[in-house]
């Protein structure tokens, strides 16, 4: 990476603003998934342990430039003291004076996290005004929320044109792994990309029919490529729109000799629940009152198959609608099929196939779950991202 992280600039004594990326699911008031807590914990605890005064901001949810009661971060700044062995204070502003009166008291090493950034509206919008506010509680500034890079917001981007600005350890690592994985990917490489948007996803796909060796589709976004191939889909998931862009995409795989795998057959129910009705079907035969929630039996043994022959995969999104039981058969069966493959590096792009992957328990034999969603697929869309782009090179 050339961009200079927390090991280029002494941090003994400084105040550091470190924008981290807390945005952590939450269950009754209680962080429900701490993976991002902990990804953060090795840049805190270096900075803890070079004396920096260590200052941590983020996001949580989408409160709109108001503060909401649920979305403050206190809960967070309870898991991360459990975390750490250590106090961590909280304020409830992100900046102004009553955040200056507490910084004034810290000691070296001390931990300070701020309220919710997106409680005011200058975060989202950028505002120089916001961002300079920012810059003033702090003599240098680390980015480590690359799950937040993607967004060009005050705390992500605007910040660092104030003070010194540098990556943090995960900042760098994702950035390393992604970085390698598709520049110089061992091959064969294969791409699984399944969840609901099709719209969301038209860039990456694009963009990794020019890389991989094998690109497998899934989830619900499989059924506009269904529909393309000339099938009926029943009440599936359907981008009416984007069904020419499928066939292109079609053509171009086959351009690229790029091996398009999609579903052949598929679980289909006669309702959205977890209840419903199911059945498995052969892609062809989807009836007319029944949607495709989860790929089926024979399309999993195929993924298995190339996942097991593949060097490198990258995952990005359910094949199925996994938080039903029913249809989660399909996402378990590829997070299976990557865990058994020992020779594959597997990385898992965030959100909700991190998520599935958790669920099953089988994070542990993953390579690398990044800690982006939405920044991990601009990342392999090829996509600069604002928050990297801000920081000072070496
Ligand atoms: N066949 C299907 N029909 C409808 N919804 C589906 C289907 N398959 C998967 N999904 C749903 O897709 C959702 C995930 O879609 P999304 O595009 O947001 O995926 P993601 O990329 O993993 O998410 P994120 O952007 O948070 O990382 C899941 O909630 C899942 O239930
Ligand atoms: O969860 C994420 O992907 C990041 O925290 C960014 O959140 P956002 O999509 O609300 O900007």
């Amino acid at each position: 990476m050339n961009k200079k992280t927390v090991k280029d600039v002494d941090v003994r004594g400084k105040r550091v603003f470190c924008r981290v990326d807390f945005n952590v699911p939450m269950k009754n008031g209680q962080v429900s998934d701490e993976t991002r807590i902990r990804a953060a914990l090795p840049t805190i605890q270096y900075l803890v342990d070079q004396g920096a005064k260590v200052l941590l901001a983020s996001h949580l949810g989408r409160p709109n430039g108001q503060a909401v009661e649920e979305l403050r971060l206190t809960p967070v700044a309870k898991r991360l003291s459990e975390l750490l062995g250590k106090d961590v204070k909280k304020t409830d502003e992100a900046y102004g004076d009553s955040v200056k009166s507490e910084i004034d008291i810290m000691n070296e090493g001390d931990i300070l996290l701020l309220e919710n950034v997106r409680f005011y509206p200058g975060e989202e919008k950028n505002d120089p005004e916001l961002a300079k506010a920012f810059a003033e509680l702090a003599d240098v500034y680390v980015n480590d929320a690359f799950g937040a890079a993607h967004r060009a917001h005050a705390s992500t981007e605007g910040i660092a044109k104030y003070i010194p600005a540098v990556s943090g350890f995960l900042m760098e690592k994702e950035l390393d792994i992604l970085g390698k994985a598709l520049s110089n990917p061992e091959r064969p490489f294969t791409a699984i990309i399944g969840g609901a948007k099709v719209k969301d996803k038209i860039g990456v796909i694009d963009n990794l029919l020019e890389k991989v060796d094998n690109l497998l589709i899934g989830g619900g976004l499989a059924y506009t490529f269904v529909k393309a191939q000339g099938h009926e889909i029943g009440k599936s998931l359907l981008e009416e729109d984007k069904i020419e862009l499928a066939k292109s995409f079609m053509e171009k795989a086959k351009a690229k000799g790029v091996n398009l795998y999609m579903p052949v057959d598929a679980i289909v129910a006669d309702d959205f629940s977890a209840d419903a009705n199911t059945k498995v079907v052969a892609i062809e035969e989807i009836p007319a009152d029944w949607e495709a929630l989860d790929i089926g039996p024979k399309t999993a043994e195929t993924y298995r198959d190339v996942i097991q022959k593949s060097k490198l995969v990258i995952w990005n999104g359910p094949m199925g609608v996994f938080e039903f039981d029913k249809f989660a058969q399909g996402t378990k069966a590829v997070a299976q099929a990557l865990a058994d493959a020992n020779d594959t590096y597997s990385v898992i792009g965030g959100g909700d196939s991190a998520a599935a992957v958790e669920k099953f328990g089988l994070a542990e034999q993953m390579s690398h779950i990044s800690t982006g969603g939405g920044a991990s697929l601009e990342f392999m869309e090829g996509k600069q991202l604002p928050g990297v782009v801000a920081l000072n090179d070496k």
